[in-house]
């Protein structure tokens, strides 16, 4: 399966991206309006913080909607579906009134604000390029339903490989993920996969600076299935890189929770089951 490059700049951006989405459930913005040089700097900033002490002053909580808004170590990490060890990293989570570490704020929410913008521009593109396979709760709103307050900007850390992992553990397992649609700025080093329908894992393209979006489980659900939400995972990294860390910041965009998906879903009760089968 092969991920589109889209080069937002062309006349044909527009239909470029929405045919690798419906076809893939990825594409590859490349010249997006996200400040290169500000993703480059927050990438070496947040390797350092990570590195550092400071982060066990800012020990995720839980937000009134729901969210976690801080620092969750690699102990307390994530479990893909489906899988039994817990996946190598840790993170920061940043909603509207997370208390980030200083320094990192400014860069943060400057990138936010522009993430944002950006995920409402391309919900637009496929309000008009895929509306008719929308729900009725969404035809015409994708770009309106956005809820900040519900999406979330995760900093992810992989730490260096120091041989004594878990075996079977891996950076990230293979998972879909469940908001709308995700905008992540290509990573500082390689290792994302996604699965095509042949069942082969592939490597997604891009440069630094390119951002990658895919569609989730919402996105699949309020669409009938016409934009997919592929699976996909972080390989470890190969000898030679094994003692190099990978810093990722996915944005996950989802809507308010009480938006009607599908006739049988809103976005909060689907939300709910999906939730409910991770805690399994
Ligand atoms: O780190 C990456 O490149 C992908 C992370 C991811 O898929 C996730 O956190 O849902
Ligand atoms: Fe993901």
């Amino acid at each position: 399966m092969t991920v589109a490059v889209v080069d937002m700049r062309s006349a044909e951006a527009e239909m470029a991206f929405v045919e690798t989405l419906k076809r893939t459930g990825f594409a590859v913005l490349r010249n997006s309006p996200l400040d290169a040089q500000r993703m480059a700097r927050m990438v070496d900033d947040w390797r350092d913080f990570f590195f550092g002490e400071e982060k066990w002053k800012h020990l995720a909580e839980e937000t009134p909607s729901g969210n976690t808004s801080g620092y969750i170590p690699p102990d307390v990490s994530e479990t893909a579906v489906g899988h039994d060890v817990k996946d190598l990293k840790e993170f920061f989570h940043i909603v509207p009134d997370t208390i980030l570490p200083a320094g990192l704020a400014s860069d943060a929410e400057s990138h936010l604000i522009e993430a944002q913008a950006l995920g409402r521009l391309l919900l637009g593109w496929l309000d008009i390029h895929c509306g008719s396979a929308l729900s009725a709760g969404l035809r015409g709103e994708l770009a309106e339903s956005i809820s900040p307050a519900d999406s979330l900007l995760r900093v992810l850390h992989y730490p260096p490989l120091t041989g004594d992992e878990p075996p079977d553990a891996v950076r990230a397992a293979a998972h879909e993920d469940i908001n709308l649609i995700t905008l992540l700025p290509v990573s500082s080093e390689p290792g994302l996969q996604v699965l095509g329908r042949d069942g082969k894992w592939t490597d997604v393209p891009g440069l630094p600076g390119d951002v990658i979006v895919n569609s989730g489980d919402m996105l699949q659900e309020a669409s009938g299935r016409q934009l997919p939400s592929t699976s996909h995972r972080v390989i470890n990294p190969s000898d030679e890189s094994s003692n190099l860390s990978r810093i990722s910041m996915p944005y996950f965009i989802a809507p308010d929770l009480d938006i009607q998906l599908s006739e049988k879903h809103t976005a909060g009760s689907y939300l709910r089951e999906r939730l409910d089968l991770l805690a399994r």
